[in-house]
């Protein structure tokens, strides 16, 4: 389903279908609050439900406190497996596996990242949208680049 031609696809629908990332929505210092405009047809929990909470704030979701694993220290985690090639990690097998199948998987935990943030509430996002980081850092390795190739994007 999300090979070949069909990131084209998912990408050129994407903006009609996620409300949550309204253009033109003012700045604040906050985390953006999507459908808090009392929108009556969101699910309970769903992405900007006032009531959803994760952790210790309604807000916001901080840092993974749960384990204290950070962006970074993923990445320093999978790229050492990767480089002393791990006995049983899953990242050397998908690593092996090339470009092609990171990309799909990549796009795979876009979309249930995207259905989640919809229709499954912030703490199914949250999960969806850590396996999506997951494996952005997978592609990154495969390639080469560093947290610094990527952040200077930023
Ligand atoms: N954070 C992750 C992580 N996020 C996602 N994934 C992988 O991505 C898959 C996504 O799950 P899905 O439910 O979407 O997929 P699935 O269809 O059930 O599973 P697949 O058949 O697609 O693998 C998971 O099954 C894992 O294989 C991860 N695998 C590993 N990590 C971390 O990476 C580090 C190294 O892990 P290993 O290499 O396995 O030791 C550890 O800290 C892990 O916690």
């Amino acid at each position: 389903m999300f090979g070949g031609a069909a990131d084209g696809a998912v990408t050129g629908s994407m903006p009609n279908m996620v409300p949550a990332d309204r253009p033109g929505s003012p700045p604040s210092g906050r985390l953006s609050r999507p459908g808090a405009d009392g929108d009556p047809h969101r699910p309970v929990g769903a992405a900007g439900d006032p009531d959803a909470t994760i952790g210790s704030t309604p807000t916001a979701v901080g840092a993974n406190t749960a384990s204290g694993k950070t962006f970074d220290e993923l990445f320093a985690e999978v790229a050492d497996k990767w480089q002393r090639r791990a006995p049983g990690s899953g990242t050397v097998a998908a690593l092996d596996k090339g470009v092609h199948h990171l990309g799909k998987k990549l796009v795979e935990e876009a979309a249930e990242a995207w259905m989640a943030a919809e229709y499954e509430g912030r703490e199914r996002a949250a999960e969806e949208i850590s396996q999506l980081l997951y494996w952005s850092q997978l592609l990154m390795i495969s390639l080469g680049l560093s947290l610094d190739d990527v952040y200077s994007h930023l």
